[in-house]
């Protein structure tokens, strides 16, 4: 591979922002992709790519690089050093890269991998937490989350079907393979733009990880139903929702965010969902309102994102501990508040793409032991970790709403 001097300082522009000034890493790589209309597929996942490996193996890369904190411009260029060295790409003569000691790099690499939180590339912390909640699950979990996550659309039922939606993807120059346990669900056997493609802006799919695809169906949705989606956000599952309702009954989408649900509304409207109406909470009334009115509610819960770090590999370093505490609080109230929503006999998800079990089970757990939480019971409930299923780790668990006597 050579490297193309635009293409390398786009990356390490983007790490600047990154790191220093806490940016997101999709937002800020998006940035970086529309700095030259020219460039051609190739150099965008050169970009992208190499920004995400970066972000994955910051504290390795450091670590072998000699670097701390704050992290430089220099030491960047350092850290992309080790980066090609370890990929085995031959650094060119460019200033940046003179005296770079590539054969202790390989040393260092192989010193330094004897130590999880290294080899893993993890804060101590964070490595302290999967090991307390995992067990010995969390070795293999976390190896897991590192690898780079698949491409996985879901078929929008609403417009198409999954044959038709391949063959289109064909035609513009995408082939994709079926996964046999997600029934809406096709994997790009390359990645590629495929928010450029006709096929998409006509609607006939999202990009969603298979794992999520699983949430919508586990709320045993009908047609005709009253279904609220009370952490909505830009409507992931909403519009999945919509398409198992077929576009009958009523489906709110709820958040605190106005301008994602306005994101939400456009994305309905591309997928032609109809049956989406949207609230934001601005007030406790927004809840009330609509208390022992649902036959179903997603839950949906803010939460870590453990479940996710392979697509969004930076929040290994924003995440804090006391945002974990916090984030904690929260859920549990929403289970209490928000459960009120549901009817008798009506049932709710409560969801996370988290797998620690104290953001998950314990949480359900704790919650069937308040005065809201001992009108439900569990009818099921699921983990999925990363390294058991190849996607996002995911927890959701059904509560049936006791009927009224
Ligand atoms: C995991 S995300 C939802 C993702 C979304 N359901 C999807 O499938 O694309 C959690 C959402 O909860 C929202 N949120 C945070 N606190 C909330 C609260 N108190 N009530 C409702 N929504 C909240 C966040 O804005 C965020 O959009």
């Amino acid at each position: 591979m050579r490297l193309h001097r635009n293409l390398v300082f786009a990356v390490i522009d983007g790490l600047i922002e990154i790191f220093n000034e806490g940016s997101y890493a999709d937002k800020v790589i998006s940035k970086q992709l529309k700095r030259d209309k020219r460039w051609g597929s190739r150099d965008r996942s050169f970009v992208a790519e190499t920004t995400y490996d970066i972000v994955r193996w910051k504290r390795l890369y450091a670590e072998i690089a000699d670097v701390s904190e704050p992290i430089d411009r220099k030491d960047l260029w350092r850290m992309f050093a080790v980066w090609c060295t370890l990929k085995g790409i031959k650094l060119p003569d460019w200033p940046q890269f003179e005296e770079t000691p590539t054969r202790r790099i390989k040393g260092r690499f192989d010193e330094l991998s004897k130590t999880r939180k290294l080899r893993e590339s993890i804060p101590d912390w964070l490595d302290e937490l999967g090991e307390k909640e995992l067990g010995d699950k969390w070795d293999v979990e976390l190896a897991s989350l590192n690898k780079q996550a698949p491409v996985v659309l879901r078929t929008n039922k609403l417009k198409t079907d999954l044959d038709t939606l391949k063959a289109a993807l064909v035609e513009e120059g995408h082939e994709t393979e079926n996964l046999k346990a997600y029934p809406d669900a096709l994997q790009l056997q390359e990645r590629g733009n495929v928010f450029a493609t006709e096929a998409f802006k006509n609607g006939l799919f999202e990009v969603q990880d298979a794992s999520s695809q699983m949430v919508a169906p586990y709320l045993d949705v009908e047609p005709g139903m009253r279904v609220i989606d009370a952490c909505a956000g830009a409507g992931g599952k909403t519009l999945h929702l919509a398409a198992q309702m077929d576009n009958k009954g009523q489906l709110i989408a709820l958040d605190i965010y106005a301008n994602k649900l306005k994101e939400l509304k456009r994305r309905a409207r591309r997928a032609g969902a109809h049956n989406i109406e949207t609230r934001t909470i601005d007030s406790t009334k927004v809840i009330k309102k609509l208390h022992n009115s649902a036959d179903r509610l997603l839950i949906d819960a803010p939460c870590t994102g453990l479940g996710v770090l392979s697509r969004n590999p930076d929040a290994k370093w924003k995440l804090q501990p006391d945002f974990v505490a916090k984030i904690q609080e929260t859920q549990q109230e929403l289970l209490v508040d928000y459960s009120k929503m549901v009817k008798p006999g009506g049932k709710m998800v409560y969801a996370t793409c988290s797998i620690l079990p104290s953001e998950n089970q314990e949480q359900v757990k704790k919650f069937l032991k308040t005065d809201e939480g001992r009108e439900f019971k569990i009818e099921k409930q699921k983990t999925i970790l990363s390294s058991e299923s190849g996607y996002d780790g995911f927890y959701m668990c059904l509560m049936v709403k006791k009927d009224k006597a």
